[in-house]
């Protein structure tokens, strides 16, 4: 019934359209309907439902825009890109522009020199051909020496397959690991929903493993390894495990000594290690530092032959927030040559990720350096930004500890706070009679009465009988006012009339 109200179905006479199509629900891929993502789900639909009621009747709602604090896309929320990144994609798409007299004054001179340094790493200088299926192999040394220089330890460009952003490499792994409903993956709970989408598509088995909630999202062993015993015990083959670092929807960055246990463990259980690193650059607080499985791995003194292990990055995040431009890359570790083979068989059938996203993968991983005339610019570009993300993160977690019966642990880093709400009876209740579950219904009162879009604690997952939602810290500084404001009053009203 709610869906109707977002897409009416077709009349009555236009359903019967549809019945002689070939393709209907009862004979798509089960997969696909198996498969669900929230973070673009029904409350996101409603929200742009409602974008366009303010667009067609100004004043129709009691707000006067929609602020989407579903999703993880900075650039959306008026975040600038950095200056360097996109002039060398300018001048590396057109080329001619580095022939121009007047270009000296208008691009850095390291802009050029990247530009010029790329461009000759392409073969006939051509952005608008198809590259090598695990891309452009200069920009994957320039990606592997900037591996190196942050973790100390060496890197292969052969190990690096460049993707259309982390998701496609996500994918790819999946669809190497997961031959049936045997096959199982471990994943956290709550999780960034890419990962039960494609374990799901792929017809595989998600085995979840509970983050601790009471000690900041912590990852006990102990859990996993309960979980992983479960599992076999129904006959499933747990290939993988999955861990988000700094975690989405989560936020917490783990502690170094949690990642050896977290290594330790998969090299006994024989696990592949799927590192989701995409939030490296995002860590707020000064008590926790990013570390690389990689790098953990390797300061352990486990190779290639003791450990599998793919660490993904994306050039969506950080500082640099480009979502749209669609780059990122996996570094495959651990896999025998037969198997590297399989991996780049499956890569070549996409036959390659996009230029641009390449280029700026590898300029993400190898940026401006002390001495270069962007140096300076640049890293007060990216001071601000992860400055400003900081104190969102701290104004928005304060907040919600604010409200009654919200709990909220810090986000340490990433982009996102994911509060506890504890619904009074009544609201459980009016949920039900609603036929949503409890946090779905409680982010739709929320976005009909603000304007304010986030995520059920539905969509990621959570332990039974609790409740959350996902907020982004992303809605440009000076609207955070607004938008506590608004969530408070809110959540007042909410509470007047459901509590007791
Ligand atoms: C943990 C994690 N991994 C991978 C991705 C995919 O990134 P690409 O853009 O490189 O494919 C995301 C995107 N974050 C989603 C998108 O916005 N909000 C989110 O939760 C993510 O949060």
């Amino acid at each position: 019934r709610f869906l109707s109200t977002l897409h009416p179905s077709p009349s009555d006479s236009m359903a019967s359209d549809y019945s002689s199509t070939p393709v209907t629900l009862n004979n798509v891929n089960p997969k696909v309907l198996k498969c669900e993502y929230a973070v673009r789900g029904e409350i996101v639909n409603l929200a742009q439902k409602l974008q366009q009621d303010l667009k067609e009747n100004p004043g129709s709602h009691p707000f006067d825009e929609i602020l989407y604090c579903n999703i993880g896309n900075p650039q959306s929320l008026a975040q600038q890109p950095v200056t360097f990144f996109r002039e060398v994609l300018a001048l590396c798409d057109h080329p001619l522009i580095l022939d121009k007299s007047e270009t000296q004054g208008l691009f850095s001179a390291d802009s050029i020199e990247r530009a010029f340094q790329i461009l000759d790493q392409i073969p006939g200088r051509a952005t608008g051909a198809y590259s090598h299926s695990q891309g452009i192999k200069g920009l994957r040394d320039t990606i592997a020496s900037g591996i190196e220089a942050r973790d100390g330890f060496p890197a292969d460009p052969n190990d690096i397959f460049l993707t259309d952003g982390a998701s496609p490499a996500v994918h790819m792994m999946m669809q190497l690991l997961i031959g049936s409903e045997n096959d199982g993956i471990l994943c956290p709970i709550p999780q960034y929903p890419l990962y039960s989408a494609s374990i799901a598509l792929h017809g595989g088995t998600l085995v979840p493993y509970y983050l601790d909630e009471e000690t900041g999202w912590g990852l006990e062993v102990s859990e996993l390894e309960n979980q992983l015993k479960t599992a076999k015990s129904k006959g499933i083959n747990v290939r993988a495990l999955v861990v988000i670092n700094p975690g989405n929807p989560t936020g917490q960055v783990l502690a170094e000594a949690n990642q050896r246990e977290i290594v330790e463990f998969c090299k006994k259980e024989g696990l592949v290690l799927l590192a989701d690193e995409v939030y490296q650059e995002n860590v707020y607080v000064p008590e926790k530092q990013f570390h690389s499985f990689k790098k953990v791995a390797r300061s352990m003194g486990f190779g290639e032959k003791d450990i599998s292990l793919v660490s993904f990055q994306s050039v969506s995040k950080g500082f640099y927030g480009e979502c749209g431009k669609r780059g990122g890359y996996m570094e495959v570790t651990g896999f025998s040559p037969e198997i590297r083979e399989q991996i780049y068989k499956v890569a070549s059938v996409n036959l390659c990720s996009n230029i641009s996203g390449q280029i700026l993968a590898s300029l993400v991983m190898s940026p401006p350096k002390v001495g270069d005339e962007s140096y300076e610019s640049f890293a007060a570009e990216k001071e601000g930004i992860l400055s400003s993300l900081a104190r969102r993160a701290k104004t928005l977690e304060d907040a919600f500890n604010n409200l009654e019966g919200v709990t909220c642990n810090k986000a340490e880093g990433a982009m996102y706070l994911f509060p506890r709400i504890n619904l009074p009876g009544k609201a459980i209740k009016a949920a039900e009679e609603a036929k949503t579950a409890p946090d779905a219904f409680y982010a739709r009162r929320l976005l009909n009465a603000t304007g304010i879009v986030v995520v059920p604690g539905s969509g990621f997952g959570q332990r039974p009988g609790t409740w959350h939602f996902r907020c982004t810290i992303l809605p440009q500084e000076e609207k955070i006012p607004a938008v506590v404001s608004r969530l408070t009053e809110f959540h007042k009203q909410f509470m007047d009339e459901f509590r007791g």
